[in-house]
């Protein structure tokens, strides 16, 4: 038997779902072993399989976030393309049967898939439908704008029935980065960084910064508390336990939302908007990860990998690791499966997800981002929000000092992959 080694950052109940996928594939056949080995966060993973690769100790596949590709298709000698390794060891392979949100996201600019689609998600808003009675408002209707969402935030506190109007994940994901895609703002030249790497940085405009102002005041205000850097590990507990009302953050927080949120019901919603912004709303922009092959191995484990990806991909493991995590149903097969399944009508909300991000047809603001060494910019904005949350810095003078930060880390990037 073959091993082939799988290096992922799926924690919680998604990991557990991750591996259950996983031993149902060994179970299936008698050539191939996966073995899943849980790296900590994205970028963490991401990290390890960096520091692995220079050692010569790397696993055939790993699992990088989103904001990681640009590093990875700059790291040529390091990555077997998934496109080029499908065609090489004759696996079915049809791209056109990713959704197109997808597939633009993990694509050369010849148009080849560099890494495999597994776990695709998209920020979406929850909310406490019994606070939301309690406190006198629509229980089915969530807040649709930012307005909305402000006003509802100040009648849930003061009639008492939560401490808390919200509180967010991913705070340059959702609050900043998918805030951009929604209202059609541009996040950096060069569309987003997908034509070129003379990229700057440009999410530091008006509405941004009335965006992020807004967040300093209502923290100030309380309606609006802060879950911590990167994934923001203590917003879920604040939703969980019903002290905020309304939470955002991945789709893919759906399953630790239902798993943990037996007390209440929970109601599924887009994103808020600002009322004014033209444009708005667009649509949100894909999260999540990907799975890279990694070169060094042989051409055994890389037919594993092959055999291994096409059963990743197959509409009915697709179809379940979607409708029990919140991730997107990635391929065009899957969500119909789902729809003749009467997933979707059974399961009222559970399609947010996908319609926000199909919402409109992409514009150069809303495809997505692709940025090298963005996972160290990912933590210089957390920083700047950080000093914005502490009073140190307007939202402006934030917003300025990540854009000027992360333009250096940009134009060292450039510097070394030229
Ligand atoms: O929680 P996930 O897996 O949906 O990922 C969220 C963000 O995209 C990470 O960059």
């Amino acid at each position: 038997q073959t091993e082939v080694s799988w290096w992922h950052a799926m924690g919680g109940e998604l990991g557990e779902k991750l591996e259950e996928i996983v031993a149902t594939y060994n179970d299936s056949q008698s050539d191939y072993h996966v073995t899943p080995v849980y790296k900590g966060s994205y970028t963490e993973t991401m990290t390890a399989a960096i520091a692995a690769f220079r050692a010569g100790e790397q696993p055939d596949i790993v699992q990088v976030f989103e904001v990681g590709t640009g590093t990875m298709m700059a790291a040529q000698g390091a990555v077997y393309p998934v496109y080029q390794l499908m065609a090489d060891m004759g696996a079915d392979f049809d791209q056109s049967g990713f959704l197109p949100a997808v597939v633009g996201y993990y694509t050369d600019t010849q148009g080849n898939m560099l890494s495999m689609p597994f776990n695709s998600s998209t920020p979406i808003l929850y909310y406490n439908k019994d606070v939301f009675e309690a406190a006198g408002l629509d229980r089915d209707v969530p807040p649709k704008t930012w307005e909305e969402l402000e006003a509802f935030s100040h009648q849930i506190m003061e009639s008492g029935a939560a401490t808390c109007g919200f509180s967010s994940g991913w705070i340059s994901w959702v609050q900043l980065e998918n805030f951009s895609a929604w209202h059609n703002l541009q996040i950096g030249t060069e569309e987003n960084g997908f034509a070129g790497l003379n990229t700057e940085l440009t999410m530091n405009g008006p509405d941004q910064a009335k965006h992020w102002a807004n967040l300093k005041k209502w923290q100030d205000e309380g309606l609006f508390q802060y879950g911590g850097p990167g994934g923001g590990a203590d917003a879920p507990a604040k939703f969980y336990t019903q002290e905020c009302a309304i939470y955002m953050n991945s789709s893919a927080s759906r399953a630790g939302v239902i798993n943990n949120a037996a007390d209440f019901e929970v109601g599924y919603g887009m994103l808020p908007y600002y009322e004014g912004v033209e444009g708005a709303p667009q649509n949100s922009i894909i999260g999540g990860a990907t799975l890279w092959v990694l070169q060094g191995h042989d051409e055994a484990e890389y037919k594993g990998v092959a055999d291994f990806f096409s059963y990743l991909s197959s509409a009915e493991v697709q179809a379940d690791w979607h409708q029990f995590s919140g991730y997107l149903p990635i391929t065009q097969a899957a969500y119909e499966l789902g729809q003749q399944q009467g997933y979707y009508a059974a399961n009222p909300g559970s399609d947010v997800a996908i319609k926000q991000i199909t919402l409109n047809a992409p514009t150069v603001n809303s495809k997505g981002l692709r940025f090298g060494n963005y996972t160290q910019i990912r933590d210089v904005i957390d920083q700047e929000f950080q000093a914005l949350l502490a009073g140190d810095k307007t939202a402006q003078e934030a917003l300025d000092a990540l854009v000027s930060r992360g333009n250096e880390m940009l134009r060292d990037f450039e510097a070394t992959n030229n």
